[in-house]
């Protein structure tokens, strides 16, 4: 969706909903922070266009050409419109005049603050500033143009915390909760057929073969794969939901799967499986790194149920956001309301579905675990040494997933890599456990294709790497590593 697209659609909703004009106060509350943050949102995606083909914003800048007034215009709009529309207490006028502010300190570069709200991760985060002003020297304070476009771009969602965080009684609120509920509910007639899908697969899960097993292992995969494409910050809070059938859609998208190292994953887990049998394996369990409510996260939940139904893991864990990220990122309250949500659907399938889930979090067979490392901007290659914690839950896995292209970024280091570095190359030394970045591309970072498969996709089709059209199974495991002939 172009942003001229992106702003007419945000304009026509407050249109819509100011001409209906019934709004409770807490409607309106959550529609005056909703349209003040995606204007934030907005900003940068409109300003800072070409952000994606740059390490910094300045580069960005220098490419994107659109006049930077426009964006200024559009922004000043909408934060004038919610003021005039909504009366306001005092908690939200301060927390709209912290956001209004954080807009004016990235239009015109201003530099980075330290943060202010005491909460369990501010210092980590005024030590990673420190760690970038190091590295940046003295001449130059840290700003929004400078810093890198994967730091700044966390930075962004985490001040947009410390404004809600700072303004009791509304702490606790995550505006972005009603894209992400709609991304649910219109979703549901591909929700009702992914689990109709599992129903059957469950029913003769007995009689399966290995073969049959495998390719319903595959399926589930890819659905979980282009899931990815339903996230919320590409479209900058716009709608994104799945209408048709996710598994007829399959064939038809297996060609714009750029590395599919499935049969890896399916080896991987599959030989924990035999190993059990023969008494030689202890631990079996799948660890998924969540990205998105809304449709992504069913298709994980569902893949997970597999997972467990099928024996191929004894356990799954997921790991979630502790605050709102990213727009659409699952966090425990999203986690817990798809659950209930699925649990309570008129359809045979889903609610089965939801109840089957909700048993495996009692048994303990399905854990959610948030950590404040996941909404941190570190690059994964620090996790042993800034998160030893979390880097020591994962080890704990056979096999770990990472949902989507945030995840990717973080894994890469979100560099200008070659497109044909190894996959491994790029980890830096991040292996916790055999691991799988399921990825539909939004970032301009790609590696581990084919010699010369980067220049084609490029001539094919220029914005091959942010468009969300292609997507990447990629598989690293330690083990390989060991096997890997030295150079
Ligand atoms: O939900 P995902 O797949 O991580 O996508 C989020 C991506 O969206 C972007 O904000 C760009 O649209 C990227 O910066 C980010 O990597
Ligand atoms: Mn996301």
């Amino acid at each position: 969706m172009g942003n001229a697209q992106c702003f007419h659609g945000l304009f026509q909703q407050y249109n819509t909903n100011k001409q209906k004009n019934k709004h409770t106060k807490e409607k309106q509350v959550v529609d005056k922070f909703q349209l003040v943050t995606v204007s934030v949102l907005l900003l940068i995606k409109f300003e800072f266009e070409s952000a994606a083909s740059a390490t910094t914003m300045a580069a960005a800048k220098a490419a994107s050409g659109v006049p930077p007034s426009l964006s200024a215009k559009v922004i000043g709009y909408v934060v004038r419109k919610v003021d005039d529309f909504f009366e306001g207490i005092s908690a939200e006028k301060q927390a709209i005049s912290l956001l209004s502010k954080l807009r004016n300190e990235m239009q015109t570069d201003k530099p980075l603050l330290e943060l202010k709200d005491d909460l369990p991760d501010t210092e980590s985060w005024n030590q990673y500033m420190q760690r970038q002003q190091n590295q940046l020297g003295d001449q130059e304070p840290v700003s929004w143009f400078k810093s890198p476009w994967l730091y700044v771009e966390c930075y962004m969602y985490r001040r947009i915390q410390e404004a809600i965080w700072l303004n009791p009684p509304i702490n606790n609120f995550d505006f972005f909760n009603e894209g992400k509920t709609e991304s649910f509910f219109e979703s549901q007639q591909a929700v009702m057929a992914l689990c109709t899908y599992l129903g059957d697969i469950q029913k003769s899960m007995e009689t399966l073969s290995e073969n049959q097993l495998s390719e319903c292992f595959n399926k589930l995969l890819q659905v979980s794969l282009w899931g990815n494409r339903c996230d919320l910050s590409i479209s900058a809070g716009q709608k994104n939901s799945q209408k048709a059938s996710p598994i007829d859609s399959l064939n038809s998208l297996q060609s714009f799967i750029l590395v599919d190292d499935s049969n890896m994953v399916w080896l991987t887990l599959n030989s924990c499986r035999r190993s059990e049998g023969s008494g030689k394996k202890t631990a079996d369990r799948v660890d998924i790194v969540l990205d998105n409510a809304g449709f992504e996260l069913i298709t994980d939940l569902v893949l997970a149920d597999f997972l467990v139904s099928s024996g191929l893991a004894r356990q799954v864990h997921f790991h979630g956001k502790c605050f709102p990220w990213f727009v659409s990122d699952v966090t425990a309250n999203d986690f817990q309301w798809t659950i209930r949500q699925t649990m309570a659907a008129n359809h045979k399938w889903m609610c089965k579905s939801g109840f089957q889930w909700q048993s495996y979090l009692k048994e303990g067979l399905w854990c959610y675990h948030d950590h404040p490392f996941w909404t941190q901007p570190h690059e994964f290659c620090d996790m042993a040494a800034d998160a030893p914690d979390l880097y020591a839950t994962l080890q704990e896995a056979d096999l770990v997933l990472f949902k989507g292209d945030l995840n990717y970024r973080k894994l890469t280091g979100d560099r200008d890599w070659p497109h044909t570095v190894d996959f491994s190359t790029a980890l830096r030394g991040f292996e916790p456990s055999a691991l799988c970045s399921l990825r539909t591309l939004k970032a301009n970072v790609q590696v581990g294709l084919q010699p010369g498969q980067g220049e084609k996709l490029t001539s094919q089709d220029p914005s091959w790497m942010t468009n969300g059209k292609y997507a990447v199974i990629q598989f690293q495991s330690p083990k390989l590593e060991k096997n890997r002939p030295q150079d």
